[in-house]
C-alpha cells in the first residue's frame, strides 16, 4: 500500500485532526533557520539521534527527572546535540492549535525534512503517526549511535540492527554536507590516527595542517569546524566530493571510501550525481523515520516534549 510506510505511518495522519500541523512546523523551522543556518543541521541530527535509540519516539527530548535518565547526557549527545528550544516552540504552537494531537516524535521527523529543504536539499513526504515514548535510554544512546572513530563494519552493524542497509549508511552520512563538528570528534586523525604519532595518511596534507591550526593536541575540544569544508551551509553533494579529495572531516566519513568497495562505489556515484544522492537521501530518511515507531495506543502524545505527561 503506497500510503503506508514500513511502520504503519502515513503522511496524511493529521489531515483531519490537525490540518495546519505541517505548516506550523514549517514556519517555525523557517524562522529558526533564518536566525541561524546551523539549526537546519542540528534538527536533522536530532531526528537521527532519536531514531537510533528505541526508535523514533522522541526519547531524546526527555530531560532528567526522578524517573528519567536523559539521553542528552550520553557520549554522542553531551555538549553536542542541539535544537531543543526550537522543538519546544513548535510544540507550544501545536498545543495552542490542536491540543494533545501532534507527537514530539513527528515534530522531529517533520523538522528534519523542512530543515533539509530550507538549505537546498530534497523534499520527501514524511510518514506520520508516531507516538512519544514513556522512557529514555542513555545506555542505548551510548551504544546505538555510531561514534566517529568506529570502524566501518561497526557502523554498518549499528545501521543493520535497525533494519537499515549499506545504501542507507552512505546516503545518510551525506547529512554531513551541512553542520559543524567539535575538534574532539576528529582530533585523533590529526595527531595519532594509528597509535604511531602520525596523522591519518588519508587526510589531504594541507587540509590536515589547516585543521591542526584550530584543533591543537590538547585544549580547544569544543572548537567548531565545518563537516563539509566547501559548502557547510548548503545541502549538496560536496561532502562526497570532499571525501574523494582527502577532505572528509571525520574518520567515519573517510572510511566510506577506503574500507569497502561497495560504500566507495556509492561515494563516487553521489559525488558524480547530486540527483541520485538527493533521491537516496530522501528514501533513506523515510527508512530511518520508520524505525520502531510507537503507534495505536502505545506511548502517549506529550504536552511538553521534555517530560512525560505523568511526571513527578
Ligand atoms: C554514519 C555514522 C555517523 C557518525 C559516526 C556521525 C558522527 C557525527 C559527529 C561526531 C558529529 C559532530 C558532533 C560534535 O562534534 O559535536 C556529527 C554531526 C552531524 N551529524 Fe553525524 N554521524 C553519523 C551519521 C549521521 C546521520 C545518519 C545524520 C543524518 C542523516 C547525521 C547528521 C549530522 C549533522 C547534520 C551534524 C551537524 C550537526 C550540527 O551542526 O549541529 N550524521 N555527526
Ligand atoms: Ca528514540
Ligand atoms: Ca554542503
Amino acid at each position: 500500500n503506497p500510503w503506508y510506510g514500513g511502520g504503519g505511518l502515513f503522511p496524511q495522519f493529521y489531515d483531519h485532526s490537525c490540518p495546519k500541523a505541517k505548516e506550523i512546523v514549517q514556519s517555525i523551522v523557517a524562522q529558526a533557520v533564518a536566525r541561524e543556518t546551523r539549526m537546519a543541521a542540528s534538527l536533522v541530527r536530532l531526528h537521527f539521534h532519536d531514531c537510533f535509540v528505541k526508535g523514533c519516539d522522541a526519547s531524546v527530548l526527555l530531560d532528567n527527572s526522578t524517573t528519567i535518565v536523559s539521553e542528552k547526557d550520553s557520549n554522542p549527545n553531551k555538549n553536542s546535540i542541539r535544537g531543543f528550544e526550537v522543538v519546544d516552540q513548535i510544540k507550544a504552537a501545536l498545543e495552542a492549535t490542536c491540543p494533545g494531537t501532534v507527537s514530539c516524535a513527528d515534530i522531529l521527523a517533520l523538522a528534519a525534512r523542512d530543515s533539509t529543504i530550507l538549505v537546498g536539499g530534497p523534499y520527501w513526504d514524511v510518514p506520520l503517526g508516531r507516538r512519544d515514548s514513556l522512557g529514555a535510554s542513555i545506555q542505548g544512546s551510548n551504544n546505538g549511535i555510531p561514534a566517529p572513530n568506529n570502524t566501518l563494519p561497526t557502523i554498518i552493524t549499528k545501521f543493520k540492527r535497525l533494519g537499515l542497509n549499506v545504501v542507507d549508511v552512505v546516503a545518510l552520512s551525506g547529512g554531513h554536507t551541512i553542520g559543524l563538528s567539535r575538534c574532539t570528534s576528529f582530533r585523533q586523525r590529526l595527531y595519532n590516527q594509528s597509535g604511531n604519532g602520525l596523522a591519518d595518511n588519508t587526510l589531504d596534507v594541507s587540509y590536515a595542517a589547516q585543521l591542526r591550526q584550530g584543533c591543537p593536541r590538547s585544549g580547544g575540544d569544543n572548537n567548531l569546524f565545518p563537516l563539509d569544508v566547501v559548502t557547510s551551509t548548503k545541502f549538496d553533494n560536496y561532502y562526497f566530493k570532499n571525501i574523494l579529495a582527502g577532505r572528509g572531516l571525520l574518520s567515519s566519513d573517510e572510511v566510506l571510501l577506503t574500507k569497502s568497495a561497495e560504500t566507495a562505489a556509492l561515494v563516487k556515484a553521489y559525488a558524480d550525481d547530486v540527483h541520485l544522492f538527493f533521491q537516496h537521501f530522501a528514501q533513506s530518511m523515510v527508512n530511518m523515520g520508520n524505525i520502531m515507531p510507537l503507534t495505536g495506543s502505545k506511548g502517549e502524545i506529550r504536552k511538553n516534549c521534555r517530560r512525560l505527561n505523568n511526571f513527578h
